[in-house]
C-alpha cells in the first residue's frame, strides 16, 4: 500500500470482514520528523534535516544506534550520530576539481530533505503481523527550498537524490538513488555514515574485513592490509577498507563479548569506514557527548569513497546499506 505525504492518514486498525482487527503501521510525521512503528513494536525516527535516522529501536525499545546527547536536532549543524548521509564528497577534496571547496561530507547532511512518503506491507496485504515492513522515502534536488546554499554555490549540478528507509522487524535498509539530471556528467561519493550501538567498544570485534585492504587515516593515509581477520578497537580508528568478501552473502558483522550483534550488507557500495575517536578526539569534538560515549558506539560505514562515481548525465547512481539484528 502507497500513501503519499500530502494525504496524511492517521494509524487505524485494519479490519477484514471475519476477522479480528489487526495491529497495523502506526506512522507520524510533525514536519520536522518522521516516525514509523511496526505493529510488533519496532520503531525508526527520521529527521528532515539530512535524512538522518536518529533512532532505530528493537521490539523491546533497545536503541541500536549511538546519538550524541549533545547532537545538534535543529538544524544548525549535522547530526553527531544515527545515519547521516555523505554526499556528494566524503571527507573533503581539496584536489578535486568539482568538489573542492565542498564542507566535509558535502551538503545532503546539512540539507532539510523533503518527505516524499510511505510505503506499507502489513496484514491488510494478507502477511502475519510479524512481517510488516514500512518504506520511508526522502527527497533532495538541486531545486530544493531546503538545500544547503552551500551546493549550488560550490557543487552547480542539476541532481536528484532519492533516500529510503525500509524498517523491518530484524532490520533496516537505506538505499540512495542519486541522478544525474544535468547536461555534463558529475562525479561523486556517497557514504551512509551509521554511527550503531554498542555496550562497551573493548568487547567489540568486527569480522568480515580480513585481508582487506585499507587507508588508514590516522597513519598519513598509509595504505595497509587487515592482517588479523579480526579487528578489535583499542584506540582511534579511521580506516577506510575495501572488504574483500561478498558485499551481501559475507557481511561485514560486529561482535559484541562473543555475539554477534550487527550485521552490515552492502549493494554496491564496495567500502567500509571503520571509525572510533576514542579519548582525544571525542574530547575534541564540540557536540560529542557524553566524552566516554565513544565506549557505546562504532561506526560502520558503507560507501562508494574508495574513488569517484561518474555519473553521466540522465544517468543514476544506486547504492544501499542493510542492517540486520543479530542478537
Ligand atoms: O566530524 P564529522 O565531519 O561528522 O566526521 C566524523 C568522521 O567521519 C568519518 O568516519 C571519517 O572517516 C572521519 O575522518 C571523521 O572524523
Amino acid at each position: 500500500m502507497v500513501e503519499r505525504a500530502n494525504k496524511p492518514k492517521p494509524p487505524t486498525l485494519s479490519s477484514t470482514p471475519g476477522l479480528p482487527p489487526q495491529p497495523t503501521v502506526t506512522f507520524s510525521d510533525d514536519n520536522s520528523r518522521v516516525i514509523a512503528e511496526l505493529p510488533t513494536g519496532e520503531r525508526v525516527e527520521v529527521l528532515l534535516y539530512g535524512a538522518t535516522v536518529i533512532s532505530w529501536k528493537d521490539a523491546q525499545g533497545n536503541e541500536k544506534l549511538w546519538l550524541s546527547e549533545a547532537a545538534k536536532l535543529d538544524g544548525s549543524k549535522a547530526v553527531r550520530g544515527g545515519i547521516p548521509v555523505v554526499f556528494p564528497v566524503f571527507g573533503t577534496a581539496p584536489d578535486h576539481p568539482q568538489a573542492r571547496d565542498l564542507p566535509q561530507h558535502g551538503f545532503a547532511r546539512t540539507s532539510r530533505w523533503e518527505f516524499l512518503g510511505k510505503s506499507t506491507s502489513e496484514s491488510m496485504d494478507g502477511r502475519a503481523a510479524n512481517e510488516a515492513t514500512v518504506k520511508l522515502d526522502f527527497g533532495l534536488s538541486s531545486a530544493a527550498q531546503g538545500l544547503d546554499p552551500i551546493a549550488p554555490k560550490h557543487w552547480p549540478f542539476k541532481f536528484n537524490l532519492i533516500y529510503s528507509v525500509t524498517l523491518s522487524q530484524k532490520s533496516l535498509t537505506t538505499s540512495i538513488v542519486a541522478t544525474n539530471d544535468d547536461s555534463a556528467p558529475f562525479e561523486c561519493q556517497v557514504l551512509m555514515h551509521t554511527y550503531l550501538r554498542v555496550k562497551d567498544i573493548t568487547s567489540v570485534e568486527v569480522h568480515g574485513l580480513a585481508n582487506a585492504p585499507y587507508i588508514d587515516k590516522v597513519d598519513n593515509l598509509a595504505a595497509k592490509t587487515q592482517s588479523d581477520p579480526t579487528l578489535t578497537i583499542t584506540g582511534e580508528t579511521d580506516r577506510v577498507y575495501t572488504p574483500q568478501g561478498d558485499p551481501t552473502n559475507d557481511p561485514v558483522t560486529v561482535v559484541e563479548a562473543g555475539k554477534p550483534r550487527y550485521a552490515v550488507a552492502r549493494d554496491n557500495l564496495s567500502n567500509v569506514v571503520v571509525w572510533n575517536p576514542w579519548t582525544d578526539k571525542a574530547q575534541g569534538i564540540a557536540d560529542f557527548a557524553p566524552k566516554e560515549g565513544f565506549r557505546n558506539m562504532i561506526c560502520v560505514e558503507p560507501g562508494a569513497v574508495g574513488g569517484w562515481q561518474s555519473v553521466e548525465a540522465g544517468d543514476a547512481f544506486e547504492g544501499a546499506q542493510t542492517i540486520t539484528l543479530l542478537d
